[in-house]
């Protein structure tokens, strides 16, 4: 399935930069000067979990291998751009596609970077970026909208509870306020996703500070901090030049560099952690002698459509799944310790997988 993590802000603050890191390429052109990004660049991640670690070692297994999130470096917002300005608004079908957004904000001086707005100011910036996506959703809703009020008395069931999330949704976009502000039921959350709103995705603000600033950020982190709190968003900071320069070097120098600026591991760790909680993902493993492997599924998904990630046969001949939850297969130090002591379960189909089950399905050919 791949979930999908779109990198947004305004030109020139450090899009590409924290692609690069977070894929280890240099694969993003880099460079000071604002619009450097035109086409989406694409790259999967690694998602660290230090269960992985864990349970191979029990398990004794030749490999790990962790599950991954794919990130999108998009081209740079500018204010206008909704209606057409810098590189107009072709790249907001980038942002559309994606499942999340993590919001790049500048939050370091440097004079010779240049600043579209000619200041360092992350909340304007920040607000400058919103209010474009706010002014594309308001748009693109009320063409639909409108569409839809004039077939009113030919709309089915799911139309008119369409119709009625669009009006939600505009009365907040109206209001100068994004879409994910809007109270949606659990069972109205599939056609409200599929409205496809920008200002609807999950956002995670992305500090972008000084190398000096990499642990503890700096005032102007603080302020973005101060504004995802508000919005009840989440935000991290992360130096992304530094990190682009960490992630190419030879492992041990990794370290030693961490070391002296004080970081137990890469800030991109905690961006792409914070990226798939964003996602509301959970992670099961599968552990034997020859991998230790992590799988990614939404929360609430079912043991079924789990299994089916691995392998639509898995799904399709589902007999039962043998379900040991990760804090128990650490006490009990693995599989047979696990059934020994009675935490191996069996669960059929209607079981909602756990994010930590450590799995193993049994299917039918
Ligand atoms: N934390 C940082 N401190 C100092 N300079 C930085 C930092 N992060 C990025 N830069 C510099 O900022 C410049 C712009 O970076 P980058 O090309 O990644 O921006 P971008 O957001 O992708 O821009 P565009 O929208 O034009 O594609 C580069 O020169 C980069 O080295
Ligand atoms: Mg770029």
């Amino acid at each position: 399935m791949g979930f999908k993590c779109g990198i947004v802000g305004l030109p020139n603050v450090g899009k590409s930069t924290l692609f690069n890191a977070l894929t280890q390429t240099a694969a993003a052109q880099a460079a000071n000067y604002p619009f450097c990004t035109i086409e989406p660049n694409v790259g999967d991640v690694a998602v660290p979990d230090a269960r992985l670690t864990t349970l191979a070692g029990i398990a004794g297994s030749g490999q790990i291998i962790p599950t991954r999130l794919t990130f999108v470096d998009i081209a740079g917002l500018v204010r206008g751009a909704s209606k057409g300005e810098g590189l107009g608004n072709q790249f907001l079908a980038n942002i559309r596609e994606c499942d999340a957004i993590a919001h790049v904000v500048r939050c370091f001086e440097d004079g010779d970077v240049t600043h579209v707005e000619g200041k360092i100011s992350p909340v304007d910036d920040i607000e400058i970026i919103e209010t474009e996506l706010m002014l594309a959703d308001l748009e693109s809703l009320e063409k639909r909208a409108t569409a839809l009020e004039k077939k009113l008395r030919t709309l089915d069931k799911e139309g008119k509870d369409t119709l009625e999330l669009m009006q939600r949704a505009l009365v907040l976009l109206r209001d100068g306020k994004p879409a994910r502000f809007a109270e949606v039921k659990a069972d109205e959350r599939k056609l409200f996703d599929m409205l496809g709103l920008m200002t609807a995705k999950p956002v995670l603000y992305v500090c972008n500070v000084e190398e000096s600033s990499a642990k503890e950020g700096n005032s102007l982190s603080a302020q973005v901090f101060a504004r995802a709190a508000e919005e009840g968003a989440k935000a991290v900071v992360v130096s992304a030049k530094i990190e682009s320069e960490i992630a190419v070097l030879p492992e041990e120098e990794q370290r030693e560099y961490l070391d002296a600026i004080d970081l137990e591991e890469p800030g991109l760790n905690r961006v792409i952690r914070a990226g798939y909680e964003l996602l509301d993902l959970a992670t099961y493993f599968t552990v034997g002698p020859k991998e230790a492997r992590a799988w990614t599924i939404t929360k609430g998904t079912k043991a079924p459509a789990a299994a089916g990630v691995i392998h639509s046969d898995f799904e399709k001949g589902f007999i039962r799944s043998e379900t040991i939850a990760y804090a128990d297969y650490v006490q009990y130090k693995g599989e047979s310790g696990s059934r020994d002591a009675g935490r191996l379960r069996l669960e059929g189909k209607e079981y909602v997988v756990q994010d930590g089950d450590v799995l193993h399905f049994r299917f039918a050919n």
